[in-house]
Parts: structure tokens; sequence; C-alpha cells
């Protein structure tokens, strides 16, 4: 007979290399006649090594099949319209033209520009440090580049000179004398981000266009004395190209900051405050067609009695008081874009285990869903017609698509895009219980190909980051595919302090995190380990991140789960809170007290359940000295007995070149590799190979 897997279909998540080599479509940009959608597919290299990115252009109306539209081995990305159609995007890729000797130069991003018209990309502008990203204006041949420079430097030539000295002279030394100088896996400094206006040499104001190399268009940089204040910042632009509304970053206290709203005049560089209030955080939003209004994104500002809570607000440009918008609504809506109208925004909001697209209306407050079913929208964009709306979307059951969503009449249509859905080695399952405070708490629930009371799976619980966030959107992070194509059923739940569910959802697990966020995971639990087509017998805990924080907090505070699985994950609260990239986020929340009530490294002496500690040696937001404080005290003080070898059942997968994520694709192969194995010994009680590429 048979195997019973051999009668399994395969599916891309039954094989590690097929699963890596899945292409995934990020971004998605509209042309402002709202004939050309653009989006970008990242792949995987011919080594299985790197993935690289490239344009690619959707049509609109779902009649034609997405075709690709730039190609080079560096890669493309950061697409953006111009007024008149012609696309620029970003690209480290050498320049065609480039004059003798170019070739030897260090590849940094530059702009580039592909033609309404069609034919070859062209090189708009390339500098010594490189370009972060480009912003155009909807109504005018305008564009902002934001770039860094070195602090001292006095033009384009002196950045250029300092950053010779420092490369030549092989020195990476940074002096700092402020807060922060790391963010995520990057080192901040001595380069700050400046924005630039983008000019055609000798022309200003008129439409840009490309031409010889040593007439190609200039940066004009309008934030000279910006310090570091634009660093990881949002801006936009106004539509006829005009001004920038930032958010600034200033200083509070020691080591503190909070974000305010400027204004920068784009034709002189004057700039002026907009909105500064100390109770808030501000970000700017999509500025009103008519250029008159912006969208501000507001998140209070926390204290250790006060959790977070983002709401929004209009703000005119010319001056006046922030008018909040739809106040009264208990969700934290990300606003994408105005109707052209004027007469309402678009925005996304997490809901209950989806992040729908909504509409706002901006004079009655009324908030209208406009997609019913349980997906997640990003990168929204509106036509023209201001009937039709475009954006990418996923869920747990397949990953970003590129849609197009009726306003009117609130339907929703995948287009012909570049990637298919790949088949689904099981089904999702939305269930819900209730915590002991009578509070709902839902969860996705992956259950695999055959699971039946006749062979109940066995169950892995996944417990999401942030924890500011929702299990609602596909990801390549973290896939409970791969475990359901091994037999497991995967429970994704959403407890207190998850997004989606209202503000009492968050005030319940603040400044609590052992509390209520740990007692809704065990209520998630026992509310599916009671089914019959769950092996209550046979589960795992796992976690990455604040995921990962409460994995550890389980394994001191339950011996229910035959293995744990904790990736870069918080241990002692008390050194977390202080070297973090963003310790000023924390340490608002995270008092003295706090942190020794809530730290799992306090309870490692009850540890009695075989932990798998995963960290990269290059995470800067829970940086490696959790990871590596967790192994010891786990060897040293943990329950678990140790053999003649000095060995025990815990293991330490470490990644000496990976940060926060693990990003490289035959790296993701070994995480998912030794995280199978590991479960697969632990909790089935298998003994399978590790990946050889450890070799051991
Ligand atoms: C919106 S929740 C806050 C995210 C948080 N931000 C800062 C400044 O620290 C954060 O990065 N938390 C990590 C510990 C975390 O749990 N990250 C998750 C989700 O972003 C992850 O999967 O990496």
């Amino acid at each position: 007979m048979t195997p019973e897997s051999e009668q399994q279909p395969e599916t891309p998540f039954h094989d590690l290399d097929r699963f890596i080599a899945m292409p995934r479509l990020a971004s998605l940009v509209l042309s402002p006649d709202g004939s050309r959608l653009v989006t970008t597919v990242a792949t995987l290299n011919a080594k299985a090594t790197e993935y690289g990115t490239a344009l690619w252009e959707v049509d609109p109306r779902g009649e034609q099949s997405a075709r690709r539209i730039t190609s080079s081995a560096k890669g493309e990305t950061g697409a953006s319209f111009l007024a008149g159609g012609d696309l620029l995007f970003t690209s480290a890729r050498p320049d065609p033209e480039g004059a003798e000797g170019d070739a030897a130069k260090e590849p940094t991003n530059a702009i580039w520009r592909l033609p309404a018209r069609g034919g070859e990309a062209q090189l708009v502008l390339s500098r010594q440090g490189g370009v972060r990203s480009v912003l155009t204006s909807s109504g005018a041949e305008a564009a902002i580049v934001v770039a860094d420079v070195l602090p001292g430097s006095t033009d384009e030539g002196d950045d250029g000179a300092r950053r010779k000295v420092r490369k030549e002279a092989k020195v990476a030394a940074i002096l700092h004398s402020g807060y922060p100088v790391r963010y995520w896996d990057a080192d901040l400094g001595p380069a700050e981000p400046r924005y630039f206006a983008l000019e055609e040499q000798g022309s200003p104001g008129e439409p840009l266009r490309t031409v010889d190399a040593a007439d190609r268009p200039k940066l004009r940089n309008i934030t000279p004395t910006a310090g570091s204040t634009l660093r990881n910042v949002k801006q936009v632009i106004s539509p006829d190209g005009s001004v920038v509304v930032t958010s600034v970053r200033i200083p509070v206290g020691q080591g503190g900051l909070r974000s305010i709203l400027a204004r920068i005049d784009v034709a002189t560089g004057e700039r002026s405050v907009l909105l500064d209030d100390p109770g808030y955080d501000l970000s700017p939003g999509p500025i009103s067609p008519d250029g008159a209004t912006l969208v501000v994104h507001r998140a209070r500002r926390t204290t250790a009695e006060v959790a977070p809570q983002q709401t929004l607000g209009l703000l005119p440009l010319a001056g006046g008081d922030l008018l909040p918008l739809a106040a009264e609504w208990d969700r934290w809506p990300s606003p994408a874009a105005w109707l052209p109208d004027g007469s309402a925004v678009l925005v996304t909001a997490d809901e209950e285990g989806a992040s729908p697209v909504f509409l706002i209306d901006v004079a009655t407050d009324a908030v209208t869903r406009v997609t019913g079913d349980a997906a997640s929208y990003t990168d929204a964009v509106v036509a023209p017609d201001g009937r039709t709306a475009y954006a990418l979307r996923s869920s747990y059951e397949f990953p970003p698509e590129v849609v197009t969503i009726d306003l009117i009449n609130r339907t929703v249509a995948a287009l012909r895009g570049p990637v298919e859905r790949p088949a689904l080695p099981g089904r999702l399952e939305r269930v819900e219980t209730t915590a002991d405070d009578g509070q709902l708490i839902g969860s996705w629930l992956v259950l695999p190909t055959g699971a039946d009371p006749a062979r109940p799976a066995p169950l892995l619980l996944w417990i999401h980051g942030g924890p500011l966030g929702s299990w609602n959107a596909w990801t390549w992070r973290w896939s409970p595919w791969l475990l359901a194509a091994q037999g497991y059923a995967v429970l994704l739940p959403d407890p207190a302090l998850s997004t989606g569910y209202g503000q009492h959802m968050i005030d319940r697990g603040w400044g609590q995190w052992g509390k209520a966020p740990f007692t809704d995971l065990m209520a998630a639990t026992d509310a599916v380990v009671v089914r019959d087509d769950i092996d209550e017998t046979r589960t795992a805990a796992m976690g990455g991140s604040f995921g990962g924080y409460m994995a550890n907090w389980i394994a001191g505070h339950t011996d229910r789960f035959a293995a744990i699985v904790t990736h870069a994950s918080l241990w002692a609260l008390d050194q977390f809170g202080p070297t973090t990239d963003a310790s000023y986020y924390w340490e608002k929340e995270m008092t003295p007290e706090m942190a020794s009530d809530n730290s799992p490294h306090h309870h490692v002496e009850n540890i009695s359940t075989p932990m798998l500690v995963i960290h990269g040696d290059k995470d800067y937001r829970v940086p490696i000295g959790e990871g590596l404080r967790l192994w010891y005290e786990l060897l040293s003080r943990s329950q678990l007995a140790v053999d003649e070898d000095g060995r025990t059942d815990h293991r330490f997968l470490y990644f000496p070149d990976e940060n926060h994520w693990i990003l490289k694709p035959q790296h993701a192969k070994v995480w998912y590799g030794v995280v199978g194995h590991f479960l697969a010994h632990h909790v089935l009680g298998n003994r399978t190979d590790l990946p050889p590429e450890l070799g051991l």
C-alpha cells in the first residue's frame, strides 16, 4: 500500500527548495492617469543565495498578462511615477552609457527613468553616497530625493571627498553625541539623511529629461541643517510638488525622541513647524488632491500607565487646527489615499484577524468597510475615476497579489499578476474562545491535510511579535504551511496587546506582559486541544521577537508543551530595555518594577521543557546579548538533565551574519530545517536528519 504521506498532493511547502524559490511580490504604484500599475517581484538567484528584485507592470483592466519591465543583476526597486507618466526607480545597476572607468566604481543606488513612450531605462542621477528613495508629485513634473550626506560636508563634491578619506583609510568608526545609534540591523551615522530637489541643470522647474552625463539633473539640498532629525521618518510631497511635509524627530530628555510635523518649501528650503503635540508622535499621511489638507497620523505617547493609541486628524496646510477624523472609531487606521474629489480618505486598519480597506467620509466621519473578505490590504492607491482602487492583498491562505477594488459596489477581483497562488497542504479555520474576563480571543488555525478524529494532528502554538500586531497577513518569515506539510496543526492566536480588537485589547496587556497576554494564549490553546482533530498529547509553542518573549515566559510558567522554539527573543528585560536600538520606545512602558515582574529570566529554574534558541548576531532590535544570556542560563540553571558530554536537550541555532530576520534564502532553509528536526524529535518522537549544510 502507498504510505499516507505519498498520497498527499505535493505543494511548494513540502520542499524547502521550492518554498524559497517562490517569487515574492511587494509594493504597488499607479501612474497619475490611472493607466499603469507597477509592482516589485523578488526572485531567487541561480545559486539560491540571494533574492533579486525587478519591476513588473500589471494591467489595471485585467486583460493583459503581467510583464517584466526592468532587468539587471543588481535589481530595481522604489518605483514612482512622474506626472507625465515616466517611471523613476532606484537601482545599483551599472550605467550602460557610463564613461570609461565608471564600471570600476563601487556600485551605489542611483535614480533611473523608464520613459512612458517605451525604450531603455536611462540613468537620471548617481552620487557617491547613493540614494535612499525618490518621491514624485502626482500633478507636476517634480521629484524629491532622500539621500545621506556626511554632516560636515559643504556640497556634493565635499561629501564625496570626505567619503573617500574614510574609505581609503578603511575607517568605519562613528563618533556619536546623541541617540539612537543603531536601527534594526544598520549602524546610524556618520552620514545623515537630507531631502534634495531633483533639478535639471540650468533650467529649474522645467520638465525632467534625460541628457548627457555632464548635463544630468542635479540635487539641491533643501534640508542642509536637518542634523539627524530626518532619520527613518516618513515624508510626503504635495500634488503640485511645491511642499514636502515630513516628520522630524526631536530629542526629548536624555535619550528620548518624539516626532513633530514640519513643512518644507521646495523652492526656498524654508522650513516651519506644522504641528507639534507633546502628547503624540506625528507622521504625515497623504495630502488632499487640491493640496489644502494633510491627513495626520497620531500615535499617543505612552507612559507606564498610558497605553498606545493611534488616530487620524485633518490639518489645513495653510495653517489652522487639527480636526480629529473618525475619532470615535475603535480601530487604528493607516491612511492610504484621498478620493480624487477630496470627499473621503481610504485607510486600512486591522480588524479581527484581517486588515480590510475602509473609506472615511471627511464631512461626516462615517466609516464604511469596503472589502469584506478576511484578507489584509496594503499599498492601496485610488484611480483618477474615484470609483476604483488597487492594492496588494494577502491572507494566511495566499501571498500578496494585485487586486482591483470597486469602491462603489465594494467588490474585489484579483488582477493578472506576476505570481500564482500556491497549492496549500491544508486548510485555514477561524476559531474563537473567551478569556476569563469575557474578552473574545480570535485565532487562525491551520489544519494539515488529513487531520481528522481518526488521525488527530499534533499542535504548534505560534505567537506573533510586536506585540502591537495581529496574525492577519501572509509572511514568508513565519510560514505555518511548512509545518502543516509535516503534519502539524498551527494555532495563530491574537492575545492581549494584539491590534484589530479595540483599545481595550491593548489596555488589558499594557505593562503586564506575563498576565493577560499569557493567559489569553493558554485559553486559545485550551480551546483547540479539546477538538477531536487535534492531539493534546503532542504540542509545542514557538514565537519570534516579542513572540519569542512569550515563548520564554511560557517555558518558565508551564510544562504543558513538549518543546519550545524561541527566535530573536527578549529574555532579561533589565538588559533588553537599555540595549535595544530603540530604548526610548520600550523604557516608557518598562519601569524597573514592570521589567522585574515580567522578565522570563527570573523563572529559568522552572524550565523543564527542551528549548531551541535561535538568534542572529546582527540583530540590533533584540540584541544578541538576549540570546547569549538565555542560552547560558538555560544550560546552567534550567532543570534539564545533562549527559556525560555536558549536553542537554536544549539547542542554540546561531547565525553569525543574520539580523532580527533570517534573510538569506539558504539560512531560511536551515532555520526551517532545524526547527522541523527539533519538533519532530520532541513532539513526534521521530528521528530526522539535520540540514547537511550545518556540517554536523
Ligand atoms: C508596532 S509594535 C512595536 C514593534 C517594536 N518596535 C520597536 C521600536 O521595538 C518591535 O520591533 N518589536 C520587536 C521586539 C518585535 O516583536 N518584532 C516583531 C514584529 O515587528 C517581528 O516579527 O520582528
